[in-house]
């Protein structure tokens, strides 16, 4: 049996903030005959990056996230075009792109899955600006929400719910002006999400036919409408029905530009400011995966 020469950067402030317990599990349970491997925490904001480069300069064979999706971001934008390969333990708060994986989110399932049953693919990611994410990035209404939720101590669903409160009914909506390949949209909305992945995370599917292997971003704009109206949109990220959602218009394509006055933004979850025109294009097949 092929042994992987393996870095696990463990990230101490994801999720429910248990990287003990990550650590023991790990130890417990991962086949340490196929996996040769070191554990490191990150120390601080982008350390995950350093670590992952550092694996990738040292020819690693893989390297295995233990976080959420700003992790994910932080440890594939790093190995995107490299040899080294990513697979993912989950430990977010939402755990997006481990989910969009089919990546089983019960921790010691998890192990087991990459103890038996993954295996080596490739998948896309994207960039926005020049700046890399692997599942979604948007602006509007959620980039806000991403910076609100970024202040707050305590992470998981109910900081996002708290976050969401705080701004949902007095924030206002503004025009995108889309160019894709081949049309042209104008619309006001409330947010612009550019989908690799098919969630925001906790199995809210914002673009439900997304797929990180097709070679296409999927661009969803949350349209005007009384609020009301979007609380019953809110209930379709839960029934995969987004898409079909009179509050919400789906393009799909390799490249978009998007031009708006909001500039509160964010690449999986990690808030960034982003400049107008916003240029977003798939890199297909850009990130080889253990999944
Ligand atoms: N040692 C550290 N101390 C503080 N922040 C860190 C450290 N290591 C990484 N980070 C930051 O922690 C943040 C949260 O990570 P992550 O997104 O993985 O968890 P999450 O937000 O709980 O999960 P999800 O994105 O799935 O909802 C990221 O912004 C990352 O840069």
């Amino acid at each position: 049996m092929t042994t992987f020469i393996t870095k696990i950067i463990v990230n101490p402030n994801s999720g429910h903030k248990d990287a003990l317990q990550s650590e023991r599990d790990i130890d417990r349970y991962l086949d340490k005959s196929r996996f040769k491997y070191d554990i490191v925490e990150s120390k601080y904001r982008g350390h995950t990056s350093e670590l992952a480069k550092e694996a990738v300069e040292n020819n690693y064979d893989l390297v295995i996230a233990v976080g959420g999706d700003g992790t994910v971001n932080e440890i594939g934008s790093v190995l995107t075009d490299t040899e080294t390969a990513m697979a993912i333990l989950p430990k977010g708060s939402g755990n997006g792109v481990a989910r969009c994986l089919q990546i089983p989110v019960k921790f010691k399932k998890a192990i087991e899955h990459l103890n038996y049953s993954a295996t080596f693919q490739r998948i896309d990611t994207a960039l926005l600006n020049n700046r890399p994410f692997i599942g979604l990035a948007g602006i509007g209404f959620d980039g806000l929400i991403s910076h609100e939720f970024d202040r707050y101590a305590s992470r998981g669903l109910t900081g996002y719910l708290r976050a969401v409160s705080k701004h949902f009914l007095k924030f206002k909506p503004a025009k995108f002006k889309v160019t894709a390949e081949d049309e042209q949209l104008e619309v006001k909305g409330f947010l612009a999400v550019i989908a690799n992945s098919d969630q925001f995370g906790n199995n809210a599917r914002i673009a439900p036919k997304a797929n990180m292997q097709d070679g296409l971003l999927n661009l969803v704009i949350v349209k005007d409408a009384p609020k009301i109206t979007l609380l019953t949109a809110v209930l379709r990220l839960f029934g995969k029905s987004f898409d079909k959602s009179k509050n919400a218009v789906t393009l799909k394509g390799q490249y978009f530009k998007i031009e708006t006055t909001f500039h509160h933004a964010h690449l999986d979850g990690e808030p960034i400011e982003a400049e107008s025109p916003v240029e977003v294009k798939i890199k297909p097949s850009s990130l080889k995966m253990f999944v």
